[in-house]
């Protein structure tokens, strides 16, 4: 990339688990594609010093457990350059050496150095770490990422982002949410807009129900603290979910510049009408969840939600959104389905189902089932399935998600990332699963869909996914 200024990348929290598993692995994807500045340093910090070989070596570690074959191969390109240095936040009146580690590499790399702060800390401890950046003057210039969850209640998240604009302009700050980042994720809206069979078809006179259907088989015992003071409802629902659910909500937006999609898909967001706990939505924990270490016995996290969510706009007035996550669950699949309304009945037969689908796991799928005559002399009904792998259209090597989203961010492109309007609709329409309107979590068998509940909240069609939709891949394992 010959227009970047030199980087310094300030990994916050690079011995953690998101550190290790996505944003070590994304770099050296750039790495290996040539998407990183020519000249580039990597600094992780934490709360506990360690010496630079040592992060050398961790770097390594994690590429070699969580990299592909190409960014294992890029492995040089992350040691070439890289310091360790202590927590900015550890002190109120010592931030440590980062900023001496900041100046030398101006020094070395040249003065027009571009700073990203990549904040891969818990949630608790953003905030301490955006006060400790502005008390040290450390805040010019450079570019701050964070992750999800950007909040944990409206109040915090108001609090949060009040601390963040005292520390930086809003074009400095990239929330992530790499939902957004996925190629298909954003297919949802370039199918759409870019072909009227799809187009002309996306609203309430002919969709009848959306569903966004993220069930994992995943388990939470390696990350058991952070999640059973999350939840599902909290790390996936009020984020990834509300985000894929507002890019398919979205009005085509004015225009195609970078502003314009984020604009759009807030626009959808602020037309989510708040939930209705005691009608719209069902949690559910798997059993055995309690016995798992760090997790307390009488807990009530939820390891599974599903919600009706209802989107008061014309076009989509009356058509529920149905969104669906959970942990320990039968499959592993992450698809966003358009159930087309239909006759029930035609030549004397029912008619299956009649849907457009985009799979968002790996590089994308995109497939539209319709009824079909059965080939043969009767006029049988039958339904077909076209497919279309995102990977078969050339060049069919797509970028991860969080490599594609680090890119955005060195590139300063904020399209793909969320903004402080757009999250608080959405915690406005979330409030109402917080406090005492919050339903009982309900036991689920491990390896199962969820409560049975939440089938009622699909009716009449029942869930698109079913047991042969596994996307076969457990997505962190
Ligand atoms: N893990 C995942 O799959 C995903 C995680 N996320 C988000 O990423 C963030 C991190 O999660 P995760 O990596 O799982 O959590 P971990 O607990 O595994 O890692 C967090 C790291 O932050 C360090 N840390 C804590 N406080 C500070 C601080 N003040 N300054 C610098 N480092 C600090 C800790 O290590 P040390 O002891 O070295 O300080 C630890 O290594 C969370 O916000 C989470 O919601 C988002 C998507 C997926
Ligand atoms: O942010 C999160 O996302 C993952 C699912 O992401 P993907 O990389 O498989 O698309 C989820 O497992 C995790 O709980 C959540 O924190």
């Amino acid at each position: 990339m010959p227009d970047l200024p030199p980087l310094a990348l300030v990994l916050h929290g690079a011995r953690g688990d998101l550190s290790k598993r996505m944003v070590l692995p994304a770099l050296a994807t750039l790495g290996a594609r040539g998407l990183l500045p020519e000249r580039w340093a990597l600094l992780g910090t934490g709360r506990r010093s360690i010496p630079d070989d040592e992060f050398a070596d961790l770097v390594r570690d994690a590429l070699s457990e969580f990299g592909d074959e190409e960014a294992q191969g890029a492995a040089d390109v992350l040691t070439e350059r890289l310091a360790y240095c202590q927590d900015v936040s550890a002190s109120d009146d010592d931030p440590g050496d980062l900023p001496e580690a900041l100046d030398r590499l101006r020094g070395e790399l040249g003065e027009d150095l571009l700073v990203v702060h990549y904040l891969a800390v818990p949630p608790e401890s953003f905030a301490g770490i955006t006060r400790s950046l502005h008390r040290h003057g450390l805040t010019d210039g450079v570019r701050i990422v964070y992750e999800k969850p950007y909040g944990t209640s409206p109040d915090s998240f108001r609090e949060l982002d009040a601390l963040v604009h005292e520390a930086f302009d809003e074009e400095q700050v990239f929330r992530i949410d790499h939902f957004l980042g996925k190629e298909a994720t954003q297919n949802l809206h370039v199918v759409r807009f870019a072909n009227e069979l799809f187009g002309g078809a996306w609203n309430r006179e002919h969709v009848a129900q959306v569903q966004v259907d993220v069930p994992e088989t995943l388990d939470v015992a390696d990350r058991a603290e952070f999640y059973d003071a999350t939840g599902a409802s909290l790390d996936m629902l009020v984020t990834h979910l509300f985000q894929v659910a507002a890019t398919v909500a979205m009005e085509p937006p004015v225009g195609l510049a970078a502003g314009d999609l984020l604009a759009a898909r807030d626009e959808a967001l602020a037309r989510f009408r708040p939930l209705d706990p005691a009608h719209d939505v069902v949690l559910g924990q798997f059993e055995g969840y309690r016995d798992l270490d760090d997790v307390a016995d009488d807990s009530s996290t939820d390891t599974f939600v599903a919600a009706r969510l209802w989107v008061d706009s014309d076009r989509w007035r009356g058509v529920p959104f149905v969104l669906r996550t959970g942990k320990r669950m039968a499959a592993s699949a992450q698809q966003v389905t358009l159930l087309l309304r239909a006759p029930d009945r035609m030549f004397g037969q029912d008619v299956g189902p009649n849907q457009v689908s985009v799979s968002l796991s790996g590089s994308g799928t995109l497939r539209v089932t319709t009824t079909v005559k059965r080939p043969g002399p009767d006029l049988a009904l039958d339904t077909g399935t076209l497919s279309l792998p995102l990977a078969d259209v050339e060049p069919g090597r797509s970028l991860p998600p969080y490599a594609g989203l680090l890119a955005d961010v060195l590139a300063g492109d904020r399209t793909l990332f969320t903004s402080a309007e757009g999250l608080a609709a959405a915690w406005e329409a979330f409030a109402p699963l917080l406090g005492d309107r919050r339903p009982d979590v309900q036991p689920y068998a491990p390896g199962s869909w969820g409560p049975a509940a939440a089938d009622a909240l699909v009716e009449p069609f029942g869930w698109a996914l079913g047991p042969d939709d596994s996307d076969g891949s457990d997505p962190k394992g």
